[in-house]
């Protein structure tokens, strides 16, 4: 898949690091390093800007390695960003650490993944059809 982007960082495009990677990193793109004390929260800018195809999203999700070991997470994960978005890529970021975390420009701080998505086209019933599960959920089925 083609996606066109324009970079406006200091750094180099994302790149998947293993042949067979489902998301690119995203590294922090910020004149100064990023201090985030215990349940702070911050837009961190990359300064990348794309043009997703129609029929495809883009989604920020935390990197594993930063989430265990400093406790660092995107707040609103998964980050949706838009086929017709057009601005610049943030990424919201939390610590749900008990320390102060300090991200350095060009820290690798989350990852994109692109998918597929469809828009609904609602049908509108009072009529739906019956299943062996109906009405249950959150935890319906046991937690065991
Ligand atoms: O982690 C994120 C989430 C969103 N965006 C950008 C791209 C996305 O297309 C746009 C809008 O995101 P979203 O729909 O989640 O935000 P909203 O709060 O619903 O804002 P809007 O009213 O602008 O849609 O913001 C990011 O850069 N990073």
């Amino acid at each position: 898949m083609i996606v066109k982007i324009k970079n406006t960082s200091e750094h180099g495009l994302p790149a998947y690091e293993t042949p067979l990677s489902a998301g690119v990193d995203l590294r922090a793109n910020s004149t100064h390093p990023i201090t985030l004390q215990p349940m702070e929260r911050a837009l961190v800018k990359t300064g990348f800007f794309l043009e997703i195809p129609a029929g495809y999203e883009a989604q920020v999700r935390p990197r594993s390695g930063l989430a265990l070991k400093k406790g660092i997470t995107v707040l609103n994960s998964p980050g949706t960003i838009d086929a017709d978005y057009r601005g610049e890529i943030g990424v919201i970021l939390i610590n749900l650490s008990n320390e102060s975390v300090t991200l350095e420009n060009g820290e690798r701080i989350a990852q994109l993944v692109f998918a597929k998505v469809e828009q609904a086209t609602w049908e509108v019933t009072s009529d739906l059809s019956e299943t062996e599960r109906g009405a249950g959920g959150f935890g319906s089925t046991g937690i065991k």
